[in-house]
């Protein structure tokens, strides 16, 4: 099936800082395709470009087949967009601006399902000035849902939410993947890019590093085991950094952590076993997707 969202070659400037640097993304449909990267990258602006919320200098945005610019009604029809800056009037109560965004769509979700979902119930009744930085965050999250939008960016999906209500966040967002909707998620942590993406691009200074499923940045990182022990005695990091199975030597607290290779253990053992070093609460750990993350913008 044909991508829901092309971008292609874009290029965005605020004056002399290039924002978004040649950047050119497939989305296909269903899928939750997360863009990762360091603050100040360039993901919020690609997404609101791609809302048809920002002009672009240079490139070309397909949402649908519809150009965000030229065709903004059918564009704001089928997108939910969830944005950084989202701001609502102060006075403006949490059911009122449910109703009232729901009224804007023709075929729009239950607003007091969703409501109930995202726990906004209980302040069904309370101005949006009176609301905690959670509570806005979530009803941001409701007002992106409640047009039963084919597609929804989600900037910043779970910023500043409790962990409960980021794991409750999460199991909705995976309810609302499973009604088939397209979610593009704009996010900083690794944990939900990790369970919820499909794909991932990684983006950093306005340009897109890498395209891959969160398995596959990892591989792509080349991390395969870490390795994390107490050494019984201090030694020369060449010691492991001359193996070919090692990739990296770090001391933290006392520990040292290795990354290396599906072989790294086997090496790493032999030599310190050779060196008699005894490595004392020993554990094998699987590379996260942070480590890939940090690997694979530290290559860039
Ligand atoms: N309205 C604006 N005026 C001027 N510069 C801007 C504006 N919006 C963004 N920028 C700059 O453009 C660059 C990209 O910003 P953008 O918000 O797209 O990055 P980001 O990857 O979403 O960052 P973060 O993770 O911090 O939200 C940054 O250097 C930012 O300072």
């Amino acid at each position: 099936m044909s991508a829901v969202i092309e971008v292609r070659n874009l290029h965005k400037r605020y004056g002399d800082t290039v924002a978004v640097d040649d950047v050119s993304l497939s989305i296909e449909p269903g899928e939750i395709f997360g863009i990762l990267g360091p603050n100040g990258a360039g993901k919020t602006t690609t997404v609101e470009c791609v809302a048809g919320i920002r002009v672009p200098d240079r490139g070309e945005i397909e949402v649908l087949g519809h150009d965000p610019l030229r065709d903004r009604a059918e564009v704001t029809r089928a997108l939910g967009v969830q944005l950084q800056t989202g701001q609502l009037p102060d006075q403006l109560r949490v059911a009122e601006a449910l109703e009232l965004y729901s009224s804007f769509y023709p075929d729009p979700a239950d607003w007091r399902e969703l409501m109930e979902s995202l726990g906004l119930t209980p302040k069904a009744k309370a101005r949006y000035s009176k609301l905690s930085g959670g509570q806005k965050q979530r009803l941001s999250i409701a007002l992106a849902l409640v047009g039963n939008p084919r597609i929804a960016i989600l900037d910043e999906l779970t910023t500043g939410l409790d962990p409960q209500a980021r794991r409750d966040t999460w199991e909705l967002i995976e309810g609302v993947r499973a009604r088939g909707v397209t979610i593009v998620l704009v996010t900083h942590f690794m944990e939900e890019a990790e369970r919820l993406c499909d794909r991932i691009a990684l983006i950093d200074a306005g340009r897109v590093v890498t395209v891959d499923t969160p398995a596959g940045l990892t591989e792509r990182a080349g991390i395969d085991q870490r390795l994390r022990f107490r050494p019984s005695r201090p030694f020369d990091d060449a010691l492991l950094t001359v193996l070919s199975d090692v990739k990296r030597v770090e001391h933290r607290g006392g520990f040292v952590v290795v990354d290396g290779t599906a072989n790294v253990v086997a090496a790493v053992t032999a030599v310190l076993a050779r060196n008699d070093i005894t490595a004392e609460l020993l554990r094998v750990e699987q590379a996260s997707l942070e480590d890939a993350y940090v690997s694979l913008l530290r290559k860039q």
